[in-house]
């Protein structure tokens, strides 16, 4: 199971995250009422680490985006708005960065409503509807999730932690295409700086749930 990391941008943090726990990708948060918002300061700072970076985006533009994606050298691009299907088509004709769009659940999940993205992105990711759009530390109700009717691979979030381990497995179990997990709040000493150890834990826990 692939794990992301959201809401890096301290680079000694990034350092020991890389060497403990070594994930699959690395989130940079460019919204800019999140508390870990990544600035264009920070760009400088986070060259050159090997870790693929996902930039998340809230309803932003696609010209804003495609600069950060230059400035950043960004992997892929999570929209965690509500990012119309024809901001897609346009950000696939104009870069080959791979696309992730967020689905914020709240109560039930309306597949054909969803099913208009499928050409565009290469992963949808479920998270916890709420105003601040992410990171809130709160889990949905995983059991919409048992009727996806697509072969796409998703992400899971929202509100993960190291006693979500045996859940998640679980529902690997019955649902084949949970590619991977996005770990953020819930393993922070403060918004934007991770508990390396709190992560070495999770992922231990992880590997030996198989
Ligand atoms: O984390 C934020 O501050 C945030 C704010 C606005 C949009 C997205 C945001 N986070 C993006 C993520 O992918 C988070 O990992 C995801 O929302 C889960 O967060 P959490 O519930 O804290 O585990």
């Amino acid at each position: 199971m692939e794990i992301k990391v959201c809401g890096m941008r301290e680079p000694e943090n990034i350092r020991s995250l890389i060497s403990d726990v070594n994930p699959d990708w690395m989130g940079l948060i460019f919204y800019p009422k999140s508390p870990r918002y990544v600035s264009d300061e920070y760009s400088e700072s986070l060259k050159g680490f090997p870790v693929r970076k996902v930039g998340v985006f809230v309803n932003e533009s696609v010209d804003e985006i495609l600069k950060k994606v230059k400035l950043f050298d960004l992997f892929a691009i999570q929209l965690h708005g509500k990012e119309p299907i024809e901001m897609l088509a346009e950000l696939k004709r104009k870069t080959d960065t791979e696309l992730w769009k967020v689905i914020s659940v709240a109560n039930e999940i309306n597949w054909e409503s969803i099913a208009g993205y499928l050409p565009y992105v290469n992963k949808f990711l479920f998270d916890t509807a709420s105003p601040n759009h992410g990171g809130t530390g709160r889990k949905f109700d995983w059991e919409v999730l048992k009727t996806y009717p697509f072969d796409k691979g998703f992400l899971l979030s929202g509100g993960l932690d190291e006693d979500s381990v045996g859940e998640i497995r679980a529902l690997q179990k019955e649902i084949s295409q949970l590619e991977g997990v996005d770990l953020n709040s819930k393993f922070e000493n403060a918004p934007g700086l991770k508990n390396i150890e709190r992560i070495v834990r999770f992922k231990e826990k992880l590997d030996h749930s198989l």
